[in-house]
């Protein structure tokens, strides 16, 4: 689903807001960053028509409705995930296809000082991870495990990669594996089961 430029605007300046609320501790700052944000907020709704983005986030995940606190391009609490595929290369030589997102996630996430909180690393790879189970034509499915360990603090305002592929199918199981990467650095690692449904999976002949 596309999102408006207005929207997309409005979910900036938002997350703007909640940026000066965690960084200005002087009400005096905070005062003046709320009323600039205000002003461009009531200016912008003036005539949603005319605004424009010049570098708007192009969401290619498989969720066509993207409304989550994960990824959507106009929930302001969402880090700004914009999941990508590509198949493995080079590199990696595997021929793997895969889900990731470079993205730079700014105080609001922070947990430890300088760190993204472990809550939101572990959001971040359950989207990415979930976007990959759901590769080429397969049914819906949820998560039903997802485990993480945390091998080194993954750094605010600096561009991380989150990344994700299925590592094997059984069924209606699919087991997925991914990570966080810090300039080139493993900074979190994650395992899951994604499962479809029971009457999501059956053959099309035997659905009621
Ligand atoms: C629009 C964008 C959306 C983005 C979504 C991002 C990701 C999410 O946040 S998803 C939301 C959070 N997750 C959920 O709400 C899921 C809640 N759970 C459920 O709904 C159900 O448990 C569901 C549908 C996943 C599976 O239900 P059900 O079919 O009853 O599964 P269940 O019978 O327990 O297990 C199926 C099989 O997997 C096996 N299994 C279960 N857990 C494991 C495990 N950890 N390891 C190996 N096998 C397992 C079971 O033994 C069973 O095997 P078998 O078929 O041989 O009997």
């Amino acid at each position: 689903m596309s999102v408006s430029p207005f929207a997309e605007h409005t979910t900036r300046l938002t997350r703007s807001l909640i940026n000066a609320l965690v960084s200005e501790h002087d009400d005096a700052a905070l005062a003046s960053r709320v009323r600039e944000i205000a002003a461009d907020l009531s200016a912008a709704a003036e005539d949603p028509s005319v605004v424009e983005i010049r570098d708007p986030m192009r969401p290619r995940s498989r969720f066509r409705l993207d409304l989550t606190p994960a990824s959507s391009a106009r929930n302001p609490i969402a880090p700004p995930l914009e999941i990508r595929h590509r198949v493995r290369g080079a590199a990696e030589d595997d021929g793997t296809a895969e889900s990731y997102a470079d993205v730079v996630l700014p105080l609001q996430y922070q947990g430890p000082p300088g760190r993204v909180h472990g809550g939101i690393v572990a959001l971040m790879l359950d989207q990415v991870l979930g976007d990959a189970a759901h590769a080429s034509g397969l049914p819906p499915a949820f998560t039903r495990e997802l485990t993480l360990t945390y091998d080194a603090g993954t750094p605010l305002n600096s561009t991380v990669r989150v990344s994700g592929r299925i590592s094997r199918i059984e069924g209606r199981k699919r087991f997925m594996e991914g990570e966080i990467t810090a300039d080139g650095v493993v900074t979190a690692r994650a395992r899951g089961l994604w499962i479809s449904p029971r009457e999501q999976s059956a053959p099309a002949s035997s659905r009621s």
